[in-house]
């Protein structure tokens, strides 16, 4: 394949830690890419069993008035190390799914979070919901090797990309039928991500920079998402008092993965989630 066309796009005003997973990523993708090239995991991509619908699940949770619930399996994070051990992804499914859940999220970026191809298909092949691959999507070669591993959205994360490479990767997701959530940490990065064709706009309220999260980012973005975009409350969020409090600034889809991860009943803990409002 030709060199990855990856360049960041203000390379000095994207924080450290992002920084530093976007640099590996770059040399995983040309790792893999030299591997499987370009034409094949294409192939594989295009030839994979059709996608579920990512967006219209959320879409028919808002319309019904029930917390759109996109429930993360996560082993561990740069913030929050270890989360959880054993890590069963396919039981975890099963128990978000029981609970409600409308989709799932599943780590597959390896170095910081512990995370496989090999849980995000586990997941998928143990329930039906629609699967968002949760990695750091730097290149096209990414998006279509999320399709050929069953993912049925995947993450645009617009602080990591110029609005050029943003539209690249989406125009490809929707290529293959695939959602894209497109995630957002202040305004600019708002007014960005509203110039892509997707309605599902991640308000994602972990500082980049010291990893804590604060919800007031969404209270304070999650307003100024316009009524034809669904906004999804992302990160910090721990109990039925947060999901109450996205959902008074407009936000009833949320995206939760560690304060549940933590749990030993992960079903009644992504129940009390869904059953909050
Ligand atoms: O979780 C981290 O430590 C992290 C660090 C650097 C970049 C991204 C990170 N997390 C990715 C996510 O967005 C979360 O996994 C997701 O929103 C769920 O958040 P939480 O419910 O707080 O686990």
């Amino acid at each position: 394949m030709n060199a990855p066309h990856l360049i960041l796009s203000e390379p000095q005003t994207v924080p450290d830690t992002l920084a530093r997973i976007l640099a590996d990523k770059y040399e995983e993708v040309r790792a893999r890419s030299a591997a499987t090239p370009l034409s094949e995991i294409e192939r594989q991509a295009r030839t994979a069993d059709r996608p579920r619908d990512f967006v219209t699940a959320l879409c028919q949770a808002v319309a019904d008035g029930r917390v759109g619930l996109i429930a993360e399996i996560k082993r561990a994070s740069p913030s929050g190390g270890l989360i959880r051990d054993p890590f069963e992804p396919a039981t975890l499914a099963e128990d978000y799914a029981r609970a409600g859940a409308t989709c799932l999220s599943v780590l597959t970026d390896a170095p910081y979070f512990q995370g496989h191809a090999e849980h995000l298909k586990a997941a998928r092949a143990a329930c039906t919901l629609p699967v968002l691959r949760k990695d750091f999507m730097v290149h096209p070669w990414q998006v279509f090797e999320a399709r050929a591993m069953g993912a049925d959205c995947i993450l645009i994360i617009m602080a990591a990309l110029s609005d050029q490479q943003a539209e690249e990767l989406e125009d490809i997701a929707r290529s293959l039928d695939m959602g894209v959530l497109a995630e957002v940490h202040d305004r600019a990065e708002l007014e960005r991500a509203l110039g892509l064709q997707t309605r599902l706009i991640g308000v994602n309220n972990r500082n980049l920079k010291t990893l804590q999260t604060d919800l007031a980012t969404s209270e304070e973005l999650v307003p100024l998402v316009p009524a034809d975009r669904i906004p999804i409350a992302e990160s910090g969020i721990r109990n039925p008092s947060d999901v109450r409090r996205m959902a008074d600034v407009g936000a009833r889809c949320i995206l939760v993965g560690e304060s549940l991860m933590r749990q030993p009943d992960v079903t009644a803990a992504a129940a009390e989630l869904v059953q909050a409002l």
